[in-house]
């Protein structure tokens, strides 16, 4: 078990060897562990408690996301190291009273993280883990396929019940997984599903009681997409995903300054300091 950094410098996974400049820094390499299977990786965020999706975790996803794809991985396993959460969503924290820099930053980054996981070549299989909800939706829905733990925890769009609006680009990956009716009144909603109604309306594949079985169900899922000659399940995803990324590819100035503008209205700036507030008040 490696850190994308640890990786490179022990030279250690075959599709990793070719691996030349990286972001070396050490704040990157602790939030993502690679892990070697036969063919493929596992890709676990580990930012402990709840995985936010902060700048720096975006920037780590996406680096390992190029090493791989680089070093001619065929297939990932995206999932948690974070005992019942999968990923909590986009860092609040980098919403609330950001500095302008940053706040650019942080969102172009997402956009680029999208880009290559909601596009990549590589089989994707999310293993949801734990709680899903935003952002970690978001990060689910770029893959292939997704096996979630049953159990307690949520997954789903949930943004309106924070007072924010997800953007077209996360309404196009819902979109094109769940259909327009139920992401039209799940987006309104906020709605976040069990894994039980997300199996109902395909927001996930299959669902799996414990670890040891989600694991095998992963791999074997993964090793199903595998199997299919890469060039033609690469083109059959981008028939469905195309539009979307040239959407966003076309558009992300115009997206960028959208984001800025809204997230720093007061009414934003109010809803994220109440919501940053209740999370803190439960513990
Ligand atoms: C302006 C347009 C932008 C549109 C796009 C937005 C997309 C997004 O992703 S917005 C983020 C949406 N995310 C959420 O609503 C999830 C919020 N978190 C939770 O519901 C819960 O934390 C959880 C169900 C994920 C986990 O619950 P659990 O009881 O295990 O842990 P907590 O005690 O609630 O949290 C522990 C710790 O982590 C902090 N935290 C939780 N979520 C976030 C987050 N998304 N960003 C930053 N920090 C978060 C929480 O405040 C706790 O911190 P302290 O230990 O310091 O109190």
């Amino acid at each position: 078990m490696m850190s994308v950094t640890s990786i490179a410098r022990n030279k250690v996974l075959p599709f990793l060897r070719k691996s030349t400049k990286m972001q070396s820094t050490a704040s990157l390499s602790s939030l993502v562990k690679l892990e070697e299977k036969q063919g493929y990786a596992v890709v676990s965020m580990q930012k402990t408690p709840v995985n936010s999706l902060s700048l720096e975790m975006i920037q780590a996803l996406s680096q390992s996301l190029i090493e791989l794809e680089k070093n001619k991985c065929k297939g990932i396993i995206l999932t948690s190291a974070c005992p019942g959460i999968f990923s909590a969503g986009l860092d609040i924290r980098e919403m609330y009273q950001p500095t302008d820099d940053r706040l650019n930053q942080f969102w172009s980054s997402l956009q680029t993280l999208w880009l290559q996981l909601y596009g990549s070549k590589m089989a994707t299989v999310a293993l949801i883990n734990g709680h899903a909800p935003a952002g970690g939706c978001l990060l689910a829905m770029c893959c292939d396929s997704r096996i979630m733990l049953n159990g307690k925890s949520k997954i789903g769009l949930n943004e309106t019940k924070l007072g924010i609006v997800a953007p077209s680009w996360f309404k196009d990956t819902f979109v094109n997984t769940i259909g327009v009716r139920q992401s039209e009144r799940a987006l309104q909603l906020g709605s976040l599903f069990s894994p039980e109604e997300a199996l109902k309306i395909g927001l996930v594949d299959k669902l799996v009681p414990d670890m040891e079985t989600a694991t095998a169900v992963a791999e074997a899922e993964l090793k199903e997409f595998l199997q299919i000659p890469g060039m033609a399940r690469y083109l059959s995803k981008m028939k469905i995903r195309e539009a979307a990324i040239k959407d966003l590819s076309e558009t992300r100035e115009a997206d960028l300054n959208q984001f800025v503008n809204f997230a720093k209205t007061d009414a934003v700036q109010k809803g994220l300091g109440l919501y940053l507030q209740s999370l803190a008040k439960k513990n």
